[in-house]
C-alpha cells in the first residue's frame, strides 16, 4: 500500500482553556479531492492555518510525504490560499504572480514562464494585465488560485475558497478546481455541502473541533442514505390533523415535522407510500407535495451536525 500524501494523527489547538481543534486524526491520498465540510465555527480554518504551517499545534502530528518518504519541511509542497487573501490593488494579476512566484522560490525566469501559464489556465491573460484593484471577487479568487498553484505544490489547500462569492464567481472558481483536481491533490474546507459534493470525492465532516464522520462520498451516501417519505399537506385542519396521524404509524421510525408537512423515516418506502396514499385518498386530505425515495447527504450533514 502507498503511503498516504498527508497523515494527521491526534492533531490538537488549544487557546489558552478552549479546546478549538480536538484530537482530529485522518489521511489524504495522492490525486484525491477532500473537503473539510463543518458549520461556522467548527474548526476548519485552525486546521488549515496548522496544515499551511501558519499556526503551531498545541498537540499532534502531520506528516507530508513525497516519494514515500517524509519531508521536514512541508511547506514547499504546499500551495495554500486563506480565506481572505490580500492582494496588493495596485499591482497588475502578472506583477502580482511574479512577485508571489519569487517569494515560493523559484528563479525570475522560471516565475515569469510559470505567471503566463497560470494566467491563461485560471481564464486571466487578458486581466493580467490590469490592475487588481479593479478585479470581481471571482477573478481575485482565481488569482488566488493561480498564487497558491504557481510553485506546482503537491497539495493544494484552500479555506473557503467560495464562500465570500456570489453565485457566477462561485461557478467559475468550482469548474476551476474540478479541473485542477486532476493534477494536484486539494483539500478545501467549506461550510456548504453542495460545494463539496460538486468537486470532492472525500470528506471530513468536523463539529466542534472533531471530526464526526469522514470517507468516501460515494460510499457515505450509500451507507447512510435510508428510505425517506416527505408529504406536503393543505393547510386546512383535517389535513393537519391527519399528517400528525400518519407521522404516528408503526412503520414510520423517525419524524421531522412542521405545520404542514412532515419528512417520515420508514422501513419499506413502497409499502408506506400505498398505505399512506390509500389512506389520504380515502380520508379526502389535500396533499400538495408526496414524494418516496433516499435520504440524502444534506439530510446526514443536517442530522451529524445538528442544526
Ligand atoms: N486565536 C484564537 N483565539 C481564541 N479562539 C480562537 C482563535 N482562533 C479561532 N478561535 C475560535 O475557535 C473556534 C473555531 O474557529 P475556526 O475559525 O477554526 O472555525 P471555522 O470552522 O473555520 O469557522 P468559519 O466557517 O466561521 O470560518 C471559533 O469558536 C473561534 O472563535
Amino acid at each position: 500500500m502507498t503511503q498516504p500524501l498527508l497523515q494527521i494523527e491526534g492533531l490538537t489547538k488549544r487557546f489558552k482553556d478552549r479546546t478549538v481543534v480536538d484530537g482530529i486524526s485522518f489521511q489524504i491520498q495522492e490525486g484525491s479531492c477532500a473537503a473539510l465540510l463543518g458549520p461556522n465555527g467548527a474548526g476548519k480554518t485552525t486546521t488549515i492555518s496548522m496544515l499551511a504551517g501558519l499556526l503551531q499545534p498545541t498537540a499532534g502530528s502531520i506528516r507530508l510525504n513525497h516519494r514515500g518518504v517524509p519531508v521536514s519541511d512541508r511547506r514547499p509542497y504546499i500551495g495554500y490560499l486563506p480565506q481572505m487573501p490580500v492582494f496588493y490593488p495596485w499591482m497588475t494579476g502578472k506583477e502580482f504572480l511574479r512577485y508571489a512566484g519569487e517569494i515560493a522560490g523559484l528563479t525570475g525566469r522560471e516565475a515569469a514562464l510559470k505567471t503566463e501559464e497560470w494566467l491563461e489556465a485560471v481564464g486571466l491573460k487578458d486581466a493580467g494585465r490590469r490592475k487588481i484593484g479593479g478585479y470581481s471577487g471571482g477573478m481575485k479568487q482565481r488569482l488566488g488560485l493561480a498564487q497558491a498553484l504557481i510553485h506546482s505544490p503537491k497539495l493544494l489547500i484552500l479555506d473557503e475558497p467560495v464562500s465570500a462569492l456570489d453565485p457566477v464567481g462561485r461557478k467559475d472558481v468550482l469548474n476551476l478546481l474540478q479541473r485542477i483536481r486532476s493534477k494536484t491533490t486539494v483539500l478545501f474546507s467549506t461550510h456548504v455541502l453542495h460545494d463539496a459534493e460538486e468537486v470532492c470525492d472525500e470528506i471530513l465532516m468536523i463539529q466542534n473541533g472533531r471530526i464526526v464522520l469522514q470517507g468516501n462520498l460515494d460510499r457515505i451516501r450509500l451507507e447512510y442514505s435510508e428510505p425517506v417519505i416527505r408529504i406536503e399537506v393543505g393547510s386546512d385542519a383535517g389535513s393537519r390533523d391527519w399528517l400528525v396521524s400518519a407521522s404516528k404509524n408503526a412503520f414510520v421510525s423517525r419524524v421531522e415535522m412542521g405545520k404542514t408537512w412532515a419528512k417520515l423515516t420508514v422501513k419499506d418506502v413502497e409499502e408506506a407510500s400505498i398505505l399512506l396514499m390509500a389512506d389520504a385518498a380515502a380520508r379526502r386530505v389535500l396533499i400538495r407535495k408526496f414524494e418516496a425515495g433516499q435520504s440524502t447527504l444534506e439530510d446526514l450533514f443536517l442530522k451529524v451536525v445538528n442544526v
